[in-house]
């Protein structure tokens, strides 16, 4: 057959539609951000230089944790995600996976986390990674995404664990920063999630899932979303200097997103119903903590240290001279 030339490429492509269905299962997209949440807490933890194996092993290991928490809820929301136009065509819903075989995989990716993260890393990263799906699976697909408007806001702690894993990673241990780290994510959740909420409330509705877009409509989400920011912004000023180890760089990054994230969510506050301010805000809070994590990481950095030092030490200089000759 092969003389034909047409089955060996037919296998290939076939192969490759196989695994693209794999990959789907994992919601990719979504992978990323959770690793620089990761990745921030590690720098953070190492005062700014994490070993690499280290850090590889980690986000590796952190990936195959998220990878088999969305694939156990793409297996239990099957039918929910046939139902939604947005979810239709993942791999379950559209038949191309069935869920004994996503099932399967699942639980490789969660063993195969779990064995690397205790190995190469220790016990502790690798039992927050655990946490991690139990409390996504348990508290948020099982218990509440089907049945509370707070479904996003407590079953957000699963999405808050992975800067814990990083920290555990480099430490051994859990002190207050990296809690703090957990609670600035848990906080942003709801603006993040809410505001796409308000753009697919219909989907939401039309299965039955009390997102609260669908059970206090859209002026009372715009509220809280607002409310959230609130805390959450101020709550980003903790980790700097004297409270904390970050310093100006972080600050001075923190200090514009943050404006730049109340500016958005105030926006909408004033116009619930306008779809293109929600988006831009869901965008934006993407944005926000990927740009708020990378200003962690930068502040953290020996070389940041080295150049604020000398910025003040030139700033002392010349105020002590501009003083001398006024004096
Ligand atoms: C319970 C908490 C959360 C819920 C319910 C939630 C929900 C969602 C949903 C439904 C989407 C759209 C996905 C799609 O179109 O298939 C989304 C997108 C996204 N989420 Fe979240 N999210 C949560 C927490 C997080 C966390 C903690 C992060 C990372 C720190 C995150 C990062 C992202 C990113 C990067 C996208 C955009 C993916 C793309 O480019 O399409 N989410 N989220
Ligand atoms: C440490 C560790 C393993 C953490 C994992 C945490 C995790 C997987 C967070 C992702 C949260 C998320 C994107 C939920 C999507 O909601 P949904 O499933 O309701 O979205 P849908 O409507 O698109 O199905």
């Amino acid at each position: 057959m092969t003389t034909t030339g047409t089955c060996i490429p037919r296998r290939n492509e076939n192969i490759r539609q196989v695994l693209q269905s794999y990959v789907q299962l994992t919601k990719p997209r979504i992978i990323p951000l959770l690793l620089i949440t990761t990745a921030a807490a590690m720098w953070i933890a190492s005062e700014g230089s994490v070993e690499p194996l280290l850090l590889a092993v980690t986000l590796l290991g952190g990936t195959l944790a998220a990878a088999s928490a969305q694939t156990l809820n793409c297996i239990y929301d099957r039918d929910i995600d046939y139902d939604m136009q947005r979810t239709r065509k993942r791999p379950i819903p559209s038949g191309r996976v069935q869920p004994q075989h996503a099932l399967i995989f699942a639980i490789a990716l969660g063993v195969v986390s779990f064995v690397l993260l205790a190995v190469w890393a220790n016990l502790l990263s690798a039992l927050l990674a655990m946490a991690g799906i139990a409390i996504y699976m348990l508290v948020y697909t099982h218990w509440l995404k089907r049945n509370s408007p707070q479904n996003i806001v407590i079953g957000g702690a699963a999405g808050a664990i992975p800067p814990l894993v990083g920290w555990a990673a480099v430490t051994g241990d859990l002190g207050w920063m990296p809690w703090l780290l957990f609670a600035i994510i848990f906080v942003w959740t709801p603006p993040h999630f809410w505001s796409l909420a308000l753009m697919i409330r219909d989907d939401y509705a039309a299965v039955n899932v009390p997102m609260l877009p669908v059970v206090a409509g859209e002026k009372e989400t715009a509220r809280q979303i607002w409310l959230y920011t609130l805390i959450v912004v101020p709550m980003t000023a903790l980790p700097i200097v004297p409270w904390g180890p970050l310093g100006a760089t972080y600050a001075a990054i923190a200090g514009v997103l943050g404006a730049l994230f109340l500016q958005k969510a105030s926006q909408l506050k004033q116009a619930p119903s306008d779809k293109q301010l929600a988006r831009s805000l869901f965008k934006f809070s993407i944005l926000y903590m990927m740009l708020l994590c990378t200003g962690m990481v930068v502040d953290s950095l020996p070389v940041t240290h080295q150049v604020t030092v000398a910025i003040v030490q030139g700033l002392q200089q010349l105020a002590q001279s501009l003083a001398l000759s006024f004096g």
